[in-house]
């Protein structure tokens, strides 16, 4: 099938590159000039496991093409998905500017009957908006052409993306017609051949379950921050706790570890989002608040633990950390909303240095923070332990999980580790005589005390 892509981010790119490896011919468009020129050479503007390969393979093979040329791009394709961003406003709805643009740019060069799929996350009734703009196009050229908005929301994972496209969970296909089910079940027939994974419904179902499975991923996650956050204050283990709860299969085991907060694109603009249209709709969402503000200060929470273990703020001044992990999960180079940067803000703020190493981020990091006094990026973990006071892990590499205790002894003047993911256990960093702060490690803060 001829397919078009708007946007060439994270979920353009690799919805693009996986359809064009089962044999569909996929043409990507996306408006940065920049990007699409380093696509045609082979350079991947992200970092993505697995996704260069396929992408090289595909591109010469002919099934996969990178153009700026919208109009040529809304020709070629039997159906056009919509894959830009979709940020948060100024009060945390979902700013839908690019893909109205998207939609305008398709209604002024439509041609024939085209299903019209929108993957970018957006809220309930942005498929009603999309066709008004489409239909608005179309009616100033005096241009009669059927076409259909459809909802097909995407639920890959950052690090993981091309094995979540390759290998969906389920396909949600969100459509007013049987001609457009029909046409993105012949899509996704290849990735649907093990078994049934297509889940069919209407277009608001489709648009508002994307954000019920992020809501519900995110507050998993803080109702286990907030368990961590009272286990601390009663002297219990969280990881204890979360070994204890996650053999229920009513609660299962995925997205229940503690942390230093979620981020990324997804998770804290989605939930903003949910809300707010929960609000727009006479409804107060209650619990997605309360999600949002437990994360919010979940992100402050290893600050605290470095204070308190220092007596104070002041005793920060001209103190060095190590800090490991700048991404806001591993195997991305994806720094959005990440929790390293509110901590490294907090440390200079207290005016105390950073030496930082991330295994795929320390380029973002770089444009982030630029070059800049109280930070120095380091080429590996062990570099960015050299003259440090104390070391802080902020993203679970796995290459952090298992470091030589006696070496991080000898490096840290201060002979102290604050373990934002809870990667250690605090016996055997204390067995080391180091100081151990985890998430949640009621215990060892105790022990420390
Ligand atoms: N990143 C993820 O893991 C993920 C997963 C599922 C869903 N989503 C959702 O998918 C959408 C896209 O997210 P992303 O992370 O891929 O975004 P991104 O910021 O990585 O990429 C968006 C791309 O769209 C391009 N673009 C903007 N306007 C355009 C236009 N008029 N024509 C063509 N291209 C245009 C931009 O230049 C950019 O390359 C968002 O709604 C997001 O919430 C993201
Ligand atoms: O038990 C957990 C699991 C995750 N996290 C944090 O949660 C954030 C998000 O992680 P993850 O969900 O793995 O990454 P994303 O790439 O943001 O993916 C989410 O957001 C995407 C965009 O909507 C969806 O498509 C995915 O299904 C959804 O998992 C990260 O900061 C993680 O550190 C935790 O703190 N504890």
């Amino acid at each position: 099938m001829r397919v078009t892509i708007f946007g060439t981010g994270y979920v353009g790119l690799v919805t693009g590159t996986c359809l064009a490896d089962v044999g569909h011919d996929v043409v990507c468009v996306d408006i940065d000039r920049a990007k699409v020129d380093g696509l045609n050479q082979g350079v991947i503007p992200i970092y993505e496991p697995g996704l260069e390969p396929m992408v090289k393979a595909n591109h010469a093979a002919d099934r996969l093409h990178f153009t700026t040329d919208a109009a040529t791009a809304v020709g070629h394709g039997d159906v056009i998905f919509i894959a830009v961003g979709t940020p948060p406003d100024e009060d945390g709805s979902a700013d839908l500017k690019y893909v109205l643009a998207v939609a305008r740019t398709i209604g002024r060069h439509l041609g024939g009957p085209t299903v019209i799929v929108n993957k970018s996350t957006v809220p309930v009734g942005t498929a009603d908006k999309v066709r008004a703009a489409i239909a608005e196009e179309l009616a100033a050229r005096g241009a009669d052409i059927a076409f259909e908005v459809a909802s097909n929301p995407e639920f890959l994972k950052e690090g993981d993306a091309v094995n979540d496209c390759m290998r969906p969970d389920r396909i949600v296909i969100g459509a007013g017609s049987a001609v457009a089910v029909d046409k993105l079940k012949r899509l996704y027939a290849p990735f649907n051949r093990n078994h049934e994974r297509i889940v069919v419904m209407d277009v608001r179902s489709a648009e508002l379950t994307k954000y019920a499975a992020n809501a519900m991923l995110a507050t998993k996650i803080s109702f286990m921050n907030e368990i961590a956050n009272i286990a601390e204050k009663v002297g219990a283990d969280v990881e204890m706790v979360r070994q204890g709860i996650g053999s229920d299969p009513r609660i299962g085991w995925h997205f229940i570890y503690p942390g230093a907060g979620y981020g990324g694109s997804c998770f804290p603009k989605d939930v903003q989002a949910l809300e707010r249209t929960a609000h727009q709709f006479g409804y107060r969402a209650e619990l997605l608040g309360a999600v949002e503000s437990v994360n919010d200060r979940q992100k402050g929470h290893l600050f605290e633990l470095i204070e308190r273990h220092y007596g104070n703020q002041a005793a920060l001044r001209d103190k060095t950390f190590a800090v490991w992990g700048l991404a806001f999960k591993p195997n991305t180079d994806d720094m959005r909303e990440a929790s390293s940067r509110r901590l490294l803000q907090q440390l200079w703020d207290a005016g105390a240095k950073v030496r930082a190493y991330d295994p795929e981020a320390g380029h973002e990091a770089q444009r982030v923070f630029g070059e800049r006094d109280g930070l120095e990026l380091c080429d590996s973990a062990n570099a960015a332990l050299v003259g440090a006071d104390a070391l802080v892990v902020v993203t679970e590499w796995k290459q952090f999980r298992s470091p030589d205790f006696e070496r991080l002894r000898a490096a840290l003047a201060d002979r102290v580790i604050f373990d934002g993911r809870n990667l250690y256990h605090p016996d055997e960093v204390e067995a080391a005589e180091l100081a151990y702060y985890g998430i949640g490690r009621g215990r060892s803060v105790a022990s420390v005390e």
